[in-house]
């Protein structure tokens, strides 16, 4: 038998196992998980793993600080996983500052986290347990906030994180409203009030796709009616559906929901704050955080909150010399990402969509010893109600999809956190003491195949995954941390999740801080749920890494070489398992050999395997990660065919797209062309046309000109006879190249004379007729005058008659004669 695990000093966290009641479908499947019976009656702390139907393989024996078996309720988780010594640890009830708490649950999708950290609709969580039993205690030695002013600056003043602090009662009424106004239906659920009937299927991914999965459907109960049932979110083809359940009376709500028909509102499907979270939308870019396509709009104020388990006997004990403060902050870590849950998201200007904005964790100015998430909202409430009020705004803007695994799967990672602020009552302008209490809902683990994720959900359980596989690497370093090893601080940096979780339990190296002002690291409760029905692999996986100590008996099965040895079995038929088998080679020993891996507490002796524990746990993390791997292989084969099939069909189109343009060209190619032949022709006739308009205006020019020159010179021109025409023509063109060679000439002699006349000095220049120089006689000027009345009595177009004038005609060459 395995030595009860003990504490030490060095364990970062108490590690407590959850198992959950089986789910409807697996009440028939074979149960994995055994707990161990302990001795004198003692709480069950060690579980045994049986390999469903493969007995080949290692029985492994988890130790862990305390087992709740499937029948555990929310009382005996809050009593028996010491919340209240957390609680106490942060209140510091002996004077000085408080130590920083951690609560968190890990496990697949599916194994009761979420039930286990806030609970359902009748039953309060361990979130709603802390809160109210942290009020209680302090209950005396609250400061009155509202009443008080200057608490306000003086809170805020303390705070080392960069936050926005506000009072609850504007934040509330900013988020919830006016209480008294209508049921507004439409609008989002407040947590209570989401009801979830087990008939209403929820698979948002992949509609359609798992007749025996639930849908996506968000369901709101309106503020009057109970079971009023209004769909907020369904899967897009469902949008238009509505459900609206049988109406029952609100005043009658307590006994109603306690025997609610399971056919209506099964208890197991009506889950409480966990589930007032926001579907995530299928289709979303990879890393991509778009929250909610709309701002926040105001929500329904919820009229009923569960009060069980009833601790009002419960109290933990507070510094009587102190006043407290409380305030609230949330946050997600989503895709490795940090985003504010009491901030509302806010609409970007280029997108025009609402997103939230990613906070870092860091040292600040005035928390130069430890790391805080900057930049956060914080709420003070003043009393429990408020508190529970400002859980659910803040849960109402987590993230959850329907996954193939869980119909309200958690998409990231949330943080709860309870901030204990303390000083000395009576200073009323004392410092602040911080001690935080924060209460994780880790997402869980799952299986691509499983879950049957794809698209945005799938990215975003690689992440999921991934970062648990980190948080495992971690916790398996307590291991190390038991040896006396130094931790490696590397690990925890490896994502925002490890970062968030561990930072704050070793102090930090830079801080300049001596160590007698180091805060005292965190107190750290892990609570592993899981589902004894479930998935064996995955949750070994969780459970090996998670437990405080393992033990591993394992089947020795004969080696191939010593089986053809011994001339018996050939491979493959050998009884492998059948410890009755009898062989001298130790390989094949028929006993069973128990392999303790290690023990927390480093007092026993040891069997080391060959490889270490590290190693060891390094090779099942990556084990986990080929496996979460193959999934996604998987469904990217799938995708890849599908795209492929989709690329085909696009080739093709594109192909007779192309054959279409080219037809397309052809036509308009031939359309162009005639287009072009059209106006060529009516071009060639315009330009034709203009151009004979040209030649008639020059001949009807000429002719002008003629008419004139023969009225100077007397000649009455008449139309020659037919027979005359072409003789006429002849002597008209020989007399027209006379005329232009004599004209030419002329010019050439009269320049001639204007050069000489201008080399002349003006004294000695005489008027042309008097001069005896000029190269035309008189008798040249006479025999012109001759040509001229030949040419006159012949003159006109070279291919056209002579007209004769009509009397009109030669007035107004008369009149034109006197102009010249
Ligand atoms: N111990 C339990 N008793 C009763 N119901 C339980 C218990 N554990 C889980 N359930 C039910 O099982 C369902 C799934 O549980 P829950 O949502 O808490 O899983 P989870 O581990 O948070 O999953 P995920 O990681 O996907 O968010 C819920 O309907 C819840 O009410």
């Amino acid at each position: 038998m395995m030595d009860p695990p003990q504490k030490t000093q060095t364990n970062l966290f108490d590690v407590y196992l959850r198992l959950r009641p089986p789910q409807a479908g697996n009440a028939n499947a074979e149960k994995f998980l055994l707990v161990e019976e302990s001795e004198e009656g003692d709480a069950p702390t060690h579980i045994t793993l049986n390999p469903p139907n493969d007995r080949r393989r290692a029985i492994e024996k988890f130790a862990f600080t305390r087992v709740f078996e499937e029948n555990a309720t929310q009382l005996d988780l809050f009593q028996g996983t010491k919340v209240l010594p957390l609680v106490e640890g942060a209140l510091a009830p002996h004077g000085g500052d408080g130590t920083d708490g951690l609560l968190a649950t890990l496990g697949m999708t599916g194994s009761g986290k979420t039930h286990t950290m806030l609970g359902c609709r009748s039953q309060r969580g361990l979130t709603q347990l802390a809160l109210d039993v942290v009020f209680r205690s302090i209950q005396s030695n609250m400061v009155d906030y509202e009443s008080t002013p200057a608490l306000e600056a003086s809170i805020r003043s303390s705070d080392a994180s960069e936050a926005n602090i506000h009072p609850a009662s504007t934040f509330l009424e900013s988020i919830f409203g006016d209480a008294t106004a209508p049921s507004r239906a439409g609008s989002r659920a407040t947590t209570p009030m989401i009801v979830r009937p087990s008939h209403i299927n929820i698979c948002p991914q992949i509609p359609g796709q798992y007749p025996e999965s639930p849908k996506s459907v968000r369901l709101v109960r309106h503020l009057d009616e109970l079971s009023n049932v209004t769909v907020l979110r369904t899967p897009p083809n469902q949008k238009t559906r509505e459900k609206v359940l049988p109406k029952t009376p609100m005043t009658s709500l307590g006994p109603k929901l306690a025997n609610a028909s399971p056919s209506k509102k099964n208890y197991m499907t009506l889950t409480s704050a966990a589930k007032n979270k926001n579907v995530t939308k299928p289709g979303f870019l990879k890393g991509d955080y778009l929250p909610p396509a709309t701002a926040r709009r105001t929500l329904q104020r919820p009229s009923v909150l569960p009060q069980m388990p009833d601790i009002s006997a419960i109290r933990a004990s507070c510094d009587p010399s102190a006043e407290y403060a409380i305030v609230i902050s949330m946050y997600e870590v989503y895709n490795d990402r940090i985003f504010d849950l009491l901030t509302p998201p806010i609409k970007s200007n280029a997108t025009k969509e609402y997103r939230r904005r990613a906070l870092l964790f860091k040292c600040t100015e005035t928390s130069p010893d430890r790391k805080v998430v900057a930049g956060l909202r914080k709420i003070v409430c003043s009393n429990l109600q408020e508190a529970l009020m400002v859980l659910e705004a803040g849960l109402h803007e987590r993230r959850v999809a329907g996954t193939g695994s869980n119909s309200v799967s958690s998409r990231s990672h949330g943080f709860f956190c309870i901030e204990i602020k303390k000083r000395r009552r009576g200073r009323a302008n004392g410092p602040w003491g911080t001690s935080t209490l924060s209460i994780v809902d880790l997402a869980g683990s799952e299986r691509a195949r499983d879950a049957k994720t794809q698209g945005a959900t799938l990215v975003e359980g690689g992440k999921i995954n991934e970062s648990l596989m980190y948080l495992g690497q971690c916790l398996q370093m307590q291991t190390d941390l038991n040896n006396n090893a130094k931790p490696n601080l590397r690990l925890f940096r490896q994502c925002k999740l490890t970062e968030l979780l561990f930072t704050n339990s070793f102090p930090l190296t830079s801080t300049s801080q001596s160590a007698s002002h180091r805060r005292a690291p965190q107190k750290a409760v892990m609570i592993v749920t899981a589902d004894p029905f479930g998935d064996f692999n995955a949750t070994s996986q969780i459970l090996r890494y998670s437990a405080l100590a393992r033990e591993v008996t394992v089947p020795r099965i004969p080696s191939i070489t010593s089986t053809i040895l011994s001339g018996g079995h050939p491979a493959g038929q050998f009884p492998q398992s059948d410890p009755s088998v009898v062989s001298s080679s130790p390989a094949s020993s028929p006993v069973l050999q128990h392999r303790p891996l290690f023990h927390p507490s480093g007092n026993h002796s040891r069997t080391f395997s060959p490889i270490s524990d590290t190693e060891r746990g390094t090779m099942e993390n990556a084990a986990l990660e080929i496996a979460r791997m193959a999934d996604m292989i998987d469904q990217l084969n799938g995708d890849l065919a599908h795209e492929s099939e989709a690329r085909m069909a696009a080739e093709a189109h594109l192909m007779s797209m192309e054959d279409r343009i080219v037809e397309l060209e052809q036509e308009i190619r031939e359309e162009c062309y005639a287009d072009f032949e059209q106006r060529l022709a009516m071009e060639m006739n315009r330009w034709k046309a203009s151009l004979s308009l040209e030649q008639e205006r020059g001949e009807e020019h000429w002719d002008r000109k003629v008419e004139v020159l023969a009225r100077s010179v007397g000649v009455v021109v008449t139309a020659p006879s037919d027979e005359d025409d072409m003789e006429n023509e002849d002597k008209e063109n020989v007399l027209i190249e006379n005329l232009e060679q004599e004209n030419e000439r002329l010019r050439r002699e009269v320049s001639i004379l204007k050069r000489e006349l201008s080399s002349r000095t003006p004294s000695k220049r005489a008027p042309l007729q008097e001069r005896g120089d000029l190269p035309i006689t008189k008798g040249e000027i006479s025999s012109l005058s001759g040509k001229l009345e030949q040419l006159r009595v012949s003159n006109g177009s070279p291919t056209k008659k002579i007209r004769k004038l009509p009397p009109k005609k030669w007035e107004s060459v008369a009149m034109d004669d006197d102009m010249f």
